[in-house]
Order: C-alpha cells, then structure tokens, then sequence
C-alpha cells in the first residue's frame, strides 16, 4: 500500500508538470532572414526585423545568402532592374521605401548597370566571417556595407572597399576576418544558406522562412514589404517603422 501511495504521488506530480510546461508551452517559431547586399530591399527588411527584435519574443536567424545563386537557380526573368518601366518605378519606390525606414538614401551613379553587372560574393562571404565570429559584428558589418553604398555612392564589392568600412568599423583582427572570407567553411556556409532558400522556393530578396521550433518550415515570404504579414502569423506586433530605432543618419 505504502509503496503503491508512493508510486502514485509522483507520477500525478510528473504528469501535472508535463501539462503545464510542456503541453501549455507555446508552439515557438523561428524567423530565418535571408539577405545580400546587392539586394537594396533586403536593406529596408534588414532594418524592419532587426528593429522589431525589440518587441519580437520570436528568435530571428540572420541568414546571408547569394542573390545571384537565387536569380540564377530560379531563372528568374522578372528582375525589376531588367524591365524599363519597372526600373523607372524601383528607383522611385526605393527613394520611397527608404523614406519611410528612415535610412539615408540616394541612388549611387550609374545604378542600374552596376547592380546588374557587380559580383556581391566578396561582400556576403565577410559577412559569414563576420557572423562566424559573432551575430552582432555581421549586422554591423551589413549596415555599415549598406550605408556606405546608399548614404556615400561609395562601392562596396571589393575586398579592399569592404576592408575600408572593417577599418571604419575598428573591426579587431579584420585581416584575419578577410582571410577566413577565403575559407571552404565560410564559402560552404554561404553556399548551404543559399541553397536552404532556393530548396523552399526562393526566387528573390529578401526571403523568409517561418519555421516551427523543429524546424519545419511553415511559411515562406518575399519582400520587405511583407513584415505586417509576418508579424500577424507569428502573433507579435507590427510597430512600422520605428524610425527611433535608426542606427546610422
Ligand atoms: N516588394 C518587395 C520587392 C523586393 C524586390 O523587388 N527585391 C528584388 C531584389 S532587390 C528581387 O528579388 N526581385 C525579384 C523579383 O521581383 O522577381 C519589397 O518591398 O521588398
């Protein structure tokens, strides 16, 4: 009897804990960001995630990844850039967009070509070093690459004009962050993050993956301008803007 009691008060203890923590527990998602620097859209949704972080309880994964694999890979005709009345709209839209995220601005000479015909390899594989070292140097490092394209028409696609804003940025140790962007890990990285959004449909940037805690993902999104959207499937406010959130004016 004593040990029947025994074994039953314990077991109506576990049961009553794996009800309230485990079973209550809510289902949480993930948001993956996948970016690149070519892409001036993943700009404006870089700022717009990495603001709402404040108010967000869901984990966001920055993912850098490489646009021209995506364009490539999807045979992707519809480029904005490519189609001359849509160019004309983009160049308005962006001014527009960076507008309302608050983010200096202006469209670097010769645009149009240079996005077109300009490798970002060099830049997206320092970000994985970056990131390899740690998540906030990277988005340093992304914004910084941004700013000096967009605020200053200064290029950003060499190793010596990344090295520039390393500098600017007092990155410590950043010849070694230069030579490990070299490196088959990071080079594999960028390659595995490109691929992982290609596998789920990926035609564009910015990209989203919402996954469910396992993993599994549940919704794929395009677009900076789909952060309502995805605030509302993951129960978290949508704050807009938050131009008080600006790191660089
Ligand atoms: N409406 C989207 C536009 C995003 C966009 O046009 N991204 C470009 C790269 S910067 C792209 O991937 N375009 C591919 C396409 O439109 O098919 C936004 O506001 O973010």
């Amino acid at each position: 009897m004593l040990f029947l009691e025994f074994n039953f008060i314990p077991k109506l203890h576990l049961e009553s804990i794996f009800q309230s923590s485990f079973l209550k527990m809510p289902n949480r998602k993930v948001v993956k960001f996948f970016f690149d620097v070519i892409s001036p859209y993943s700009y404006f949704g870089f700022e717009g995630i990495t603001r709402h972080r404040s108010v967000w309880k869901t984990p966001i994964q920055m993912k850098p990844f490489y646009f021209a694999g995506v364009v490539k890979h999807s045979e992707n005709p519809g480029l904005p850039l490519r189609v001359p009345i849509k160019e004309k709209y983009m160049h308005k839209d962006l001014l527009f967009s960076a507008q309302y995220w608050g983010i200096p601005f202006r469209l670097p000479k010769d645009y149009t070509n240079m996005m077109l015909n300009t490798s970002s390899i060099v830049p997206q594989r320092i970000l994985v070093a970056s990131q390899l070292r740690d998540n906030a140097l990277m988005e340093d490092v992304a914004r910084a690459l941004w700013h000096r394209f967009y605020a200053y028409g200064k290029p950003i696609f060499t190793k010596s004009q990344v090295a520039e804003v390393l500098r600017d940025l007092h990155v410590k140790n950043s010849e070694e962050l230069l030579m490990m962007s070299d490196s088959a890990e990071v080079k594999n990285i960028l390659r595995e993050n490109t691929d992982e959004a290609i596998g789920n449909g990926c035609f564009g940037a910015p990209w989203m993956h919402i996954t469910d805690n396992h993993g599994k993902v549940l919704q794929t999104v395009f677009g900076s301008d789909r952060l309502p959207q995805v605030a509302d499937f993951l129960a978290e406010p949508f704050k807009g803007p938050m131009r008080e959130k600006k790191q660089n004016a």
